[in-house]
């Protein structure tokens, strides 16, 4: 049972009140710098969302866009059940186990990629404090979506 602190609690709730879900999820993983960019072998994954032949490609890819929300939608899953993540997320992880087939590395990259992503939108707002709360919440839930891997 993972526990959260008043603070902790505060903002990751503030955080994701506070960005658009239209941006920041298709900027991490599509922006020059971000997951399908840098780590070219999470592509593989998305072989029936079309182009992704390069930087410029991959970030005019409606389908990369669709899916950065669809991420997004999931992670608020999450937020709205801090108490329960693993429990809300055990669909969610047999999906990329079983079917998917994702590498669970992976989620370390997307989670760091989205950390990037949210800093900069956050600007002076993203402080150490404000950092370490949403590592912990990302850790979590990479940890949940580990669960169901055998
Ligand atoms: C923070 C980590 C992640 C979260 C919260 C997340 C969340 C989701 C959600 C909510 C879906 C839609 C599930 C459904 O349709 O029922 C999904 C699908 C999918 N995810 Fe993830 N995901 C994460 C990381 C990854 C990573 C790292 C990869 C691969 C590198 C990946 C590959 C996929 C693929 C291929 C699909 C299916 C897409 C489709 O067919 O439309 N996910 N994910």
């Amino acid at each position: 049972m993972v526990e959260w602190t008043d603070f902790e609690r505060a903002t990751i709730q503030n955080i994701f009140s506070k960005i658009d879900y239209d941006v920041v999820g298709p900027a991490a993983l599509t922006r020059s710098d971000m997951c399908l960019v840098v780590y070219p072998w999470t592509q593989r994954y998305f072989a029936k969302f079309g182009n992704l032949y390069n930087a410029d490609a991959i970030s005019a890819n409606p389908n990369v866009k669709a899916h950065g929300k669809t991420v997004l939608c999931g992670l608020e899953r999450a937020v709205k059940n801090l108490d329960n993540i693993k429990a809300e997320y055990t669909e969610l992880s047999v999906l990329h186990s079983e079917k998917l087939q994702v590498d669970p590395d992976n989620f370390l990259l997307l989670a760091d990629c989205l950390t990037v992503v949210i800093a900069a939108q956050l600007g002076e707002d993203f402080t150490a404090d404000v950092h370490a709360a949403f590592q912990k919440f990302l850790a979590v839930v990479v940890s949940a979506l580990r669960k169901q891997y055998h």
